[in-house]
């Protein structure tokens, strides 16, 4: 079956506001590439984003309307009237391929590298996780996965151990363990990310240090230096009792998932058991971090 496709050029910073639009008005698939097709996105120092110069590529039925879609995406902020853009209809192919072709090594921080598995490691004396995500979320190029590896990658984390809850693909709690954490566990409502996580760890060598339960399976009183919750601020406010517990005493811990402007509410569902730091923001998404009094 043919498919439309539309391609929009912008900033890596605009990129995933562009993709949510697209998907609002019937995009089936949006990918991300680079414009000028660098082969690896090589960030400075200390820098975590998509390319400056992205394409943003979404992917419509051939009965769409996109006269109409177009109509409605001229009203965006971030695009207006007679934004650029090119139609062209394609013929069908193999998206998964078309995917991972477009999935390419990250670096997070100084030393963590996210690469895909299919994909040979850019630099082999750095930290890499090699990583296919399967059906669950984590990937890296999401800002909120972005913003706790690069937390994660700015922690002591030697021998210290780490609760990933909402482990998705098994991404932040493979990276804490190839940084040096002695022992990981990872938590997940969906089956399929306790599947992927388990994938992962086992393509990483560590699955002997990983424990991956779904949330009735989790043992009582579990208790770690360093936590990582990586899922909504309704959930992350609502489990606030149970997720602040979960650091020891002094420990870290760190949230994501969060919309820069829902923080102020996170924050106050964990203010009074944690010292928290300044919020960290990447986009419209944040990261809170603290400690444990
Ligand atoms: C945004 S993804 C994060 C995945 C990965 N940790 C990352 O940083 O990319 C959120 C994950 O949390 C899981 N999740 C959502 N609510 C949860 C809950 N109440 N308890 C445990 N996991 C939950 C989802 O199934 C999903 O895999």
């Amino acid at each position: 079956m043919p498919w439309i496709q539309i391609k929009i050029n912008t900033s890596g910073a605009n990129a995933e506001a562009i993709s949510d639009a697209l998907i609002e008005n019937g995009a089936v698939s949006v990918t991300f590439q680079d414009t000028h097709d660098n082969p690896v996105y090589e960030p400075l120092p200390g820098e975590t984003r998509l390319w400056g110069d992205t394409d943003v590529i979404g992917l419509f039925d051939a009965e769409t309307e996109m006269q109409q879609v177009i109509r409605v995406l001229e009203q965006h902020p971030l695009l207006g009237t007679g934004f650029h853009h090119k139609v062209e209809q394609i013929e069908d192919k193999d998206w998964e391929r078309e995917w991972m072709d477009n999935f390419h090594p990250m670096c997070f921080g100084k030393r963590l590298w996210i690469c895909p598995s299919w994909r040979d490691v850019p630099d082999p004396e750095a930290v890499n996780v090699m990583l296919d995500p399967g059906l669950a979320f984590g990937t890296g190029t999401h800002p909120t996965t972005s913003l706790c590896l690069s937390w994660l990658d700015g922690q002591d984390l030697n021998g210290k151990t780490v609760i990933d809850f909402g482990c998705g693909s098994g991404i932040l709690a493979i990276a804490a363990l190839k940084l040096g954490a002695a022992h990981a566990i990872g938590i997940d409502i969906d089956p399929q990310a306790i599947q992927a996580s388990r994938d992962n760890a086992e393509r990483n060598g560590v699955s002997d240090r990983l424990d991956l339960y779904l949330p009735e399976q989790q043992p009582e009183n579990l208790s770690a230096d360093v936590v990582v919750a990586n899922i909504l601020a309704g959930p992350l406010r609502e489990l606030a009792p149970l997720i602040s517990v979960l650091p020891a005493s002094g420990g870290k811990l760190a949230l994501s998932g969060i919309l820069a402007s829902q923080a102020d509410d996170v924050c106050e569902a964990y203010a009074q058991k944690f010292a928290l730091d300044p919020v960290a923001e990447k986009e419209e998404w944040c990261r809170i971090t603290g400690q444990r009094n």
